[in-house]
């Protein structure tokens, strides 16, 4: 059993909250966000798009399932830091093999518990995500205050480089091989691979900063592009890659960040949201078939188009597939005379309902559609 060392939480607006702390002894800073999920705590630590943001969680009990050897999204954790208002005392679940509170301090992840998390989430909802510090070893909230206010804001901030792999990596097909993707990592889940595997794709994923003809070395059938943290209005390397990629007409899907960078490479604009869309039971429509999807979201910008028309681009006419059912906020773009569409959100869940996982398959759909593409076969197409 730990010992409770007392710890605070101080807003950049000066509004601070006691606790006890969490995890990691010490002193973190990011930008405060809250997702409502009700599970899937061990997935959303691990997303890599939660670099450099303080999590809190609004289920007010985390920890219950302890952490196990299989859901964690990426190599590490991820999180800037951690704020639950009442941690589980002892972890119960037959996939359990820690606990949650122990991992978070062995992977230095400072956190806070003990904190009217309500009234955090609702304080952050009227005024907006926003810098935050949580400290267990400076408990003057005046002079953790100065040091939030000095941290960098998630505003601007170029993060991709920071989580992406350092080298190329192979994840192979499930079964028989069908296609080949390359997906630039720009900070991706392990469950968008796994959803590609299962579908007969062998995915190469590639570091952030790769050039084009790194993609086309493995004669890729399709591109993707990954989510990942940070302001897509800094990612001017992969909105160029992007437009390479729909110049040669390879098929292309953008997940999250993905889809804010091809929403760039089509000419539109990013902008920030108030407090994002973070949890797993937000309404999405698909505007192309009608149907409504409950999807799991951690978005804290989001692309700014026109709906109900045709857009027309320089890579010709777009239109907004999909859209959230709380806000409107643009949720997917599909291309029309060019191979490519994106959603905002997370079809790979993970966690999540599995509403959304027919977007892997429209995705193979249409690597399969663009097969032998104006009688030319693809680059790379291999005999399955
Ligand atoms: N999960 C993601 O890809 C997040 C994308 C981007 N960093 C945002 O917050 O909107």
């Amino acid at each position: 059993m730990m010992v409770q060392q007392p710890a605070i939480l101080v807003l950049e607006d000066g509004r601070a909250f006691a606790g006890t702390s969490y995890g990691a002894q010490g002193e973190t800073f990011g930008e405060a966000v809250f997702t409502t999920g009700m599970t899937g705590y061990q997935e959303t630590l691990t997303d890599p798009s939660y670099h450099r943001q303080v999590v809190v969680q609004t289920a007010p009990q985390i920890g219950n399932t302890g952490v196990n050897d299989e859901d964690d999204e990426s190599g590490r954790m991820w999180v800037a830091g951690y704020v639950v208002r009442d941690p589980a005392r002892r972890p119960s679940n037959w996939r359990s093999t820690g606990d949650l509170g122990e991992r978070l301090a062995a992977e230095g992840v400072v956190g806070i518990s003990g904190v009217d998390t309500r009234a955090l989430t609702r304080h952050l909802r009227s005024r907006g995500a926003m810098r935050v510090g949580v400290s267990s070893v400076d408990l003057d909230p005046a002079s953790v205050l100065e040091r939030v206010r000095a941290a960098p804001p998630m505003l601007g901030a170029d993060l991709s480089a920071e989580v992406s792999t350092p080298q190329r990596y192979t994840v192979p097909a499930v079964g028989a091989h069908r296609y080949t993707v390359a997906a630039l990592d720009l900070g991706i889940k392990r469950n968008v691979t796994r959803r590609l595997a299962e579908r007969g794709v062998t995915t190469h994923v590639f570091p952030a900063g790769s050039a084009v003809d790194d993609l086309l070395a493995v004669s890729p059938d399709a591109v993707f592009f990954s989510p990942g943290p940070g302001d897509p209005a800094t990612a001017d390397g992969p909105v160029a890659l992007a437009r390479e990629v729909m110049s040669r007409r390879l098929p292309l899907f953008g997940i999250c960040f993905g889809s804010q960078i091809l929403g760039r490479a089509l000419g539109f604009g990013t902008y920030k949201l108030g407090f994002g869309h973070r949890g797993i039971n937000q309404p999405v429509l698909d505007r192309t078939t009608g149907k409504v999807e409950v999807t799991s979201h951690n978005h804290g910008f989001a692309v700014d188009a026109p709906r109900n028309t045709v857009i027309d681009t320089e890579f010709g006419g777009v239109e907004v597939s999909h859209v959230c059912l709380n806000d409107d906020v643009v949720e997917g773009l599909r291309a029309l005379d060019v191979p490519a569409f994106t959603v905002q959100y997370h079809p790979e869940a993970a966690a999540g309902p599995h509403d959304a996982d027919y977007l892997f398959d429209r995705f193979v759909e249409l690597v399969e559609g663009t097969s032998g593409r104006d009688g030319v076969p693809p680059a790379g197409k291999k005999d399955a």
